[in-house]
């Protein structure tokens, strides 16, 4: 395929169409008239949808149809945004600019660009009247992204002898295999970019981190009203709501749409436009990670299978030889957060080796605990949290005389306040969530 457009030079991304025909949903997106980029997301033997399902399909499969526009506006960001079919009421577009704008955030930092007063999706449509309950069956599409969040809140679910699938978006070997071990019903949802996407990145395009989480919901939106499901239970822990840094008085989070904002955003819209029975939340927000690793420490049928390094989720080009490519900060998050609640020969055959005593990581570990650096641009948990873990390892004998955690004792300590190194109070729960009541004991799994 080609491309007939510098992406950088465009003046507007257009919304063209959606449409949904026999499991597959077509997104089309194009700059200014530039040639269409399609998207196709294929839902696996979709029944046939009931009529009175319809509308809210229709407004799902839309919603769906913008969010994942973000792939394709961020390759050029051009001034204008035009949407097919008119403009949004209020709520959609609030939902939608706010997407774009913090979802993009680490994006526009890391390009030195400013989307502030840039990302304006047109509204003006009058609201809609609420949308009505569909009497959605009380079983629950669970994500699975292949590290240990999801298969903690698998494992609660379970707990509670609930209903549940593990699904999954795209086509990754690692997540089958452990959805696969989840022993619950699977679900594997297949999404494919548009190849004119990676073209426009040949030529130059902006690009950057996006707001995978917010595509993903969306997609199991779609797929909850298909299949027939009144819930949709994510694994976004507490601390995906800690921004990554502050630039210029705005707040940059790589994991925006993992956050606590995001998910009530969606949720209301849900509510409001799509059925008043169907619930997305996170079940694991009430946590921190170290709670969540705590609670992970447990299941070790997943120790062979899971993989919390992204490396692994590349579309394009080699994956890393080993699960753990050992160098990137998810690994060194995760094994910082696992090691004060597992035994360490346990933890150290989960890794294949000790990143606590690798001096060449110090740099890595650092960034961690913010000093002398900022958090890593990755899904890890926040600053004081990693400080809590490190801190605790120091007190150990059998970790105080590794390379990091020794240089931690000797370097770093003296410089914190020890009044804020305790770990237990990661470990308690806060009141913020929207779990709804059948789901809430599930939750003992973190007792
Ligand atoms: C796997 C990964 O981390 N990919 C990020 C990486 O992409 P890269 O260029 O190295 O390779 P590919 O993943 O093969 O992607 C090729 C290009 O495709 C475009 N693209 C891909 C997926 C997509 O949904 N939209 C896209 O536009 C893009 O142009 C790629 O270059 O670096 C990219 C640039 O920084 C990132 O955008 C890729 O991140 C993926 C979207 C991704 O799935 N990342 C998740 C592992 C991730 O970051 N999850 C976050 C969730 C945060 C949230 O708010 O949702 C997390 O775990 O914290
Ligand atoms: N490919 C995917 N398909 C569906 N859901 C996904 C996918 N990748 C990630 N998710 C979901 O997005 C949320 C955030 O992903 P995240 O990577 O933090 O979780 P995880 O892989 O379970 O755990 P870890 O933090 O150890 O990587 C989780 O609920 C996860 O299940």
């Amino acid at each position: 395929m080609t491309t007939n457009i510098q992406p950088r030079l465009t003046q507007v991304f257009r919304f063209v169409r959606c449409s949904y025909a026999d499991g597959v949903a077509e997104l089309v997106y194009a700059f200014d008239h530039g040639e269409e980029l399609i998207e196709r997301v294929r839902f696996p033997q979709a029944p046939a949808l009931p009529a009175s399902h319809q509308a809210a399909f229709d407004a799902a499969l839309r919603m769906l149809h913008l969010i994942a526009g973000v792939s394709y506006y961020k390759a050029g960001v051009p001034p204008r945004i035009e949407v097919a079919g008119g403009p949004l009421d209020d709520a959609t577009a609030d939902l939608l600019d706010a997407l774009y704008l913090h979802g993009l955030a680490e994006f526009a930092y890391r390009n030195g660009l400013d989307l502030r007063g840039r990302i304006a999706f047109p509204r003006g449509a009058a609201a809609q009247p609420a949308a009505k309950a569909l009497n959605l069956p009380q079983r629950t599409l669970v994500p699975i992204g292949g590290g240990k969040d999801s298969l903690v809140a698998v494992e609660a679910i379970k707990s509670i002898g609930g209903e549940a699938t593990a699904v999954w978006v795209g086509n990754s070997p690692l997540i089958a295999a452990c959805a696969e071990r989840t022993g619950l019903p699977m679900l594997n949802i297949q999404r494919e970019l548009a190849p004119g996407l990676f073209e426009l990145n040949r030529l130059g395009a902006w690009n950057g981190h996006i707001p995978v989480t917010a595509v993903n919901s969306a997609i199991l939106a779609v797929a909850a009203l298909l299949y027939g499901y009144d819930s949709i239970a994510f694994a976004n822990e507490r601390s995906a709501s800690a921004a990554t840094l502050e630039y210029e008085g705005q707040l940059v989070n790589h994991q925006w749409s993992k956050g606590y904002v995001f998910e009530q955003l969606l949720g209301d819209w849900l509510h409001q436009h799509v059925a008043a029975d169907l619930t997305y939340c996170s079940l694991l927000r009430p946590y921190s990670e170290l709670a969540v690793t705590r609670a992970f420490a447990k299941l070790t049928p997943y120790f062979d299978a899971f993989s919390s390094c992204n490396r692994n989720f590349k579309l394009l080009g080699p994956k890393p030889a080993d699960r753990w490519c050992g160098q990137c900060p998810k690994c060194h998050f995760v094994f910082l957060a696992l090691a004060p609640f597992l035994a360490k020969p346990r933890l150290l055959s989960i890794f294949g080796r000790n990143l606590l005593d690798d001096e060449n990581l110090a740099a890595g570990f650092d960034a961690l605990l913010e000093y002398q650096d900022h958090k890593p641009f990755e899904c890890v948990g926040e600053g004081a949290e990693a400080r809590a873990a490190m801190f605790a390892l120091s007190q150990r004998p059998e970790w105080q005389e590794d390379a990091l955690v020794n240089r931690f004792r000797n370097e770093i300590l003296p410089q914190l306040d020890a009044s804020e190194l305790a770990l237990e109070p990661w470990l308690q729960a806060s009141g913020e969530h929207r779990i709804p009541a059948r789901l809430l004991p599930a939750l003992a799994i973190f007792a």
